[in-house]
C-alpha cells in the first residue's frame, strides 16, 4: 500500500517504558514532535522508571507478527523505527515480516534500526543467538544507529574513545552489512556531541551540537532514531533528515530540565517548542503578553517573500548577499548598543550577559558575514539606519534599551527555528540556516527575556509603557528589515540583481 498523502505514517516496533521517557512512548512523542503520525507495535514490556529497568516481559513472538499484520494490512507505512528486541525468536519473526513488506519495492517503508544491545550499566542485553539474529536483520534496514558501546560490540572491537575511531568502526560495519550507520557521539567525552551518517565510503554528513550538562538524557537514542525515520519519510533525504532530527533533539535535550519526572535520569522535553506556542511560560507573564501582542508582526515576517524564498532555497544569491550586507552593518551597531546595556546594567549577572552577547555578536556573526561578503560591506539602507537610530535613541534608559534590544534576539530565534527545520542537504544556504538556529542562541534568548521580565517587574507604570513601545517599535523594524531586500527571483541563478531597496 502506498501513501499518496502529504502526511506520513511512522511505525515504531519497540519495547514499552511505562515512565514515558524511552521505548515506544518516546518514539510516539518524537514522531509527533517532528511531524509524523505515530503507530506502535510492542515487542516487549519493561517495568522501569528513571532509575533503571526492573524486569522485562516478552509477549509471544507470534503476537508481534499479529500486531504488525494488523497495521500493515490496513495502513500505508512510510517509515519504520525498530528499538528493543528481547530475544532471537522475536528478531527472527520480525525479520520474516520485514522481508515480506520490503519486497514490495517502490513504496516500501524506510527502516531505521536502533540496536538496543548494551544496558546503561554496560551489561550486554542480548545473548549470542540474539546477537547473530540481529545482524541478519540489518539486510532489511536502511540505517542502524548504535551508540558507542553498541558500535564496539557490533564491530567486535574495543570501545571507541574518540570520534575518528568511531567513524572507522562504523565504516567497517557499513561495508560488512551494506547499511548506513549513524554513529553517535553521546558517550564520548567531548564538549560537543557529534553524530555522523556513514557508509562504506566514509562520512556522508556529520553534525554536532553542544553537550548539555544535564542528568536528563533518558531515551535520547530512542528519540533520535524515531525522529530520523520521521524526517526521512517527510524529506526523502537522509542528510536532511539527520540535520532536522538532530536540531530538534538538541532543543529537546536543552529543555529537559524544565520537566520534573522522577529522581534518576529524567526524559527529554519532546514538545518544549510546541508548548511555548500554546502555553506562556507563566500565565499572566508580561513577556508572554508582549509576544502575543506582536503576533501579527510575527506572522507578517513568516509570510514575507524574502523569508519564504530563504526557506525554500529559491532566494537569488545577490538578494541573499544584500541581506547579509545590511545585517553585518546592523550587527556592528547592535553590538555597541548591547555594550551600552552592559554599562547601564544594575547587577553583575546582567552586565556580564550583555557584554558577552555584544562580544559573541561581533565575533561570530561578523566573521560569518565577512567570509561570505568577502569584505564587500555596503552602505546602510534607510531601513537599517532607522532601526539603529531607534536603538540608539533608547541608549540612556536601561529598561527601555533592553526592551528595544529584545526583538532582535527573540524574533531571530523564533524565525531561525523554523528556517532551520526547513533545512536540507542540497539547500543553497544550508550552512547559513544551520548557524541561524543553535541551542546557545536559544539559551541566550531565554536569558534576555528573563532579564527584561525582571526589570519590567521592578519598573513603574510609565517605564513599563515605554518598554512595551520600544519592544513593539523594534519588532516593526525587524519586519521592515527582512522586507527591505528586493523581491526574490524565482530562478536560483538569475543574475538580474536588483539594488538593495532603500527602505
Ligand atoms: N548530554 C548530551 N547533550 C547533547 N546531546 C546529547 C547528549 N547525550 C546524548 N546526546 C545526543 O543524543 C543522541 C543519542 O546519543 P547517545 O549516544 O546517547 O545514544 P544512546 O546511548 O543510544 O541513547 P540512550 O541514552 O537513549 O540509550 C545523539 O544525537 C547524541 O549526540
Ligand atoms: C523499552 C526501552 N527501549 C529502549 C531503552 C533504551 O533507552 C529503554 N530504556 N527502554
Amino acid at each position: 500500500m502506498t501513501n499518496t498523502q502529504n502526511t506520513k505514517n511512522i511505525l515504531s516496533i519497540a519495547g514499552s517504558d511505562p515512565s514515558g521517557g524511552a521505548g515506544i512512548q518516546a518514539d510516539l512523542k518524537s514522531i509527533a514532535a517532528t511531524g509524523g503520525y505515530g503507530m506502535a507495535a510492542i515487542s516487549a514490556l519493561t517495568a522501569q522508571n528513571t532509575r533503571g529497568v526492573r524486569s522485562v516481559h516478552v509477549p509471544p513472538a507470534g503476537f508481534l507478527t499479529e500486531q504488525l499484520n494488523a497495521v500493515s494490512e490496513d495502513i500505508a507505512i512510510d517509515a519504520i523505527k525498530i528499538g528493543m528486541l528481547a530475544n532471537a525468536e522475536v528478531i527472527n519473526e520480525l525479520g520474516q515480516w520485514l522481508a515480506g513488506i520490503r519486497s514490495a519495492g517502490t513504496g516500501a517503508p524506510a527502516v531505521v534500526l536502533d540496536p538496543v544491545m548494551v544496558a546503561t550499566s554496560g551489561d550486554r542485553l542480548l545473548d549470542a543467538e540474539s546477537d547473530a539474529a540481529l545482524r541478519r536483520l540489518f539486510c532489511h534496514t536502511d540505517v542502524i544507529t548504535p551508540n558507542i558501546p553498541e558500535l564496539a560490540v557490533l564491530a567486535r572491537a574495543e570501545m571507541a574513545t574518540d570520534w575518528e575511531t568511531a567513524v572507522v568502526q562504523a565504516r567497517g560495519l557499513a561495508a560488512e552489512y551494506g547499511v548506513m550507520v549513524l554513529a553517535k557521539g553521546g558517550h564520548l567525552e567531548s564538549a560537543s556531541c557529534r553524530d555522523g551518517l556513514i557508509d562504506s565510503d566514509g562520512v556522508i554528513l556529520s553534525v554536532a551540537s553542544p553537550r548539555q550538562y544535564t542528568p536528563n538524557t533518558h531515551g535520547t537514542g530512542c528519540s533520535l532514531s524515531a525522529a530520523l525515520a520521521t524526517c526521512y519519510a517527510r524529506t526523502g533525504d537522509w542528510g536532511s533528515a539527520l540535520l532536522n532530527a538532530k536540531s530538534w533533539l538538541a532543543g529537546a535535550i536543552s529543555r529537559a530540565d524544565e520537566l520534573s519526572v522522577g529522581s534518576g535520569h529524567g526524559p527529554i522535553n519532546h514538545f518544549a517548542s510546541l508548548w511555548d506556542g500554546v502555553r506562556p511560560a507563566h500565565p499572566g507573564d508580561p513577556m508572554a503578553q508582549w509576544w502575543q501582542k506582536i503576533a501579527a508582526i510575527r506572522t507578517g515576517i513568516d509570510e514575507l517573500d524574502f523569508i519564504r524564498a530563504l526557506k525554500d532555497g529559491s532566494l537569488a544569491r545577490e538578494h541573499f548577499e544584500d541581506y547579509l550586507g545590511q545585517d553585518a552593518l546592523y550587527l556592528r551597531t547592535y553590538s555597541q548598543v548591547m555594550s551600552r546595556a552592559s554599562a547601564l546594567a544594575p547587577d553583575t549577572e546582567s552586565q556580564r550577559f550583555w557584554a558577552a552577547s555584544a562580544s559573541s555578536c561581533l565575533e561570530e556573526e561578523l566573521a560569518l558575514h565577512r567570509g561570505r561578503l568577502a569584505e564587500r560591506v555596503p552602505e546602510p539602507s534607510t531601513t537599517t539606519t532607522a532601526y539603529l537610530n531607534h536603538l540608539k535613541a533608547s541608549a540612556n534608559n536601561y529598561p527601555v534599551l533592553i526592551a528595544a534590544i529584545l526583538p532582535c534576539f527573540w524574533i531571530y530565534q523564533d524565525t531561525g527555528s523554523r528556517l532551520a527545520a526547513a533545512n536540507r542537504q542540497d539547500h543553497p544556504y544550508a550552512d547559513w540556516l544551520t548557524s541561524y538556529s543553535s541551542v546557545e542562541f536559544d539559551a541566550a534568548t531565554a536569558a534576555a527575556i528573563d532579564i527584561t521580565r525582571t526589570v519590567h517587574q521592578g519598573a513603574d507604570e510609565s517605564t513599563r509603557t515605554a518598554m512595551w513601545r520600544a519592544f513593539e517599535a523594534s519588532s516593526l523594524h525587524e519586519l521592515a528589515f527582512f522586507d527591505q531586500t528586493a523581491a526574490p527571483a524565482t530562478s536560483r541563478d538569475s543574475s538580474a540583481g536588483e539594488p538593495v531597496a532603500a527602505g
